[in-house]
């Protein structure tokens, strides 16, 4: 039985949370042997989410409930427009990304659907379910990440996708978020509960859809 309300948000989110985190494109991306194609599709996608992804962290700065957590998370927000943001740059520069598909990419479906419910909770989420959506988003990425093998694939497209997610500083930004929504699931009631639970069982859903759409292994 998990002690934490994130712990047992996850815990009621298998068999796709486990997918996700060991997911073949991720043991592909360690390797450097995910296809160039797959990488460019998924990095292209992956850009468009970050943009919602940005919107959904602005919304939780607005909907905090004190100035200790719109710090923090206003710190997060700078690292998603620089080093981030230099990242996806690079990569598409060395992926021949083309100016088109960098600002509006034909959307795939399980793009859409994880824009739809990032959307959604930024428009009418409370603070607990739009950080139950970050929860998911950045919780699941730095588990698949810290799996990664000391040696890492030279390509840096491949190397710094990794690095971006298991690195200190991202580690100690999950850590706040999963302990800021233990705070404030606190004193959420068994209704709110169950909502951030079913929000928290779809963004996983979606992490694993994101994965198999780029994938066909
Ligand atoms: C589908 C998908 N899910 C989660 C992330 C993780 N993520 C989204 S924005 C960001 C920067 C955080 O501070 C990180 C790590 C992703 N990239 N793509």
């Amino acid at each position: 039985m998990a002690d934490t309300f994130t712990g047992w948000l996850r815990e009621r989110s298998e068999p796709d949370w486990t997918a996700v985190i060991t997911h073949p494109f991720t043991r592909a991306l360690f390797d450097g042997l995910v296809p160039t194609e797959s990488m460019r599709s998924y990095l292209v996608q992956d850009y468009q989410f970050v943009d919602d992804f940005l919107a959904l962290l602005g919304s939780a700065l607005a909907k905090a409930d004190r100035y200790a957590s719109r710090l923090a998370i206003a710190g997060s927000i700078a690292v998603v427009t620089s080093e981030e943001n230099t990242y996806f740059q690079r990569a598409f520069d060395a992926l021949g990304v083309g100016e088109a598909d960098r600002i509006s990419p034909r959307l795939h479906d399980a793009t859409v659907t994880f824009r739809e419910l990032m959307n959604d909770t930024n428009a009418r989420g409370s603070y607990a379910e739009v950080l139950t959506v970050l929860v998911v988003a950045e919780w699941s990425y730095l588990e698949w990440a810290v799996r990664a093998p000391a040696t890492l694939p030279e390509n840096f497209v491949h190397a710094e996708w990794i690095t971006l997610h298991n690195n200190p500083e991202f580690r100690r930004w999950v850590d706040w978020l999963c302990g800021e929504l233990d705070r404030v699931g606190a004193d959420l009631d068994e209704r709110d509960r169950a909502r951030c639970l079913r929000l928290f069982q779809e963004a996983t859903r979606c992490e694993r859809d994101f994965f198999d759409a780029h994938w066909s292994g």
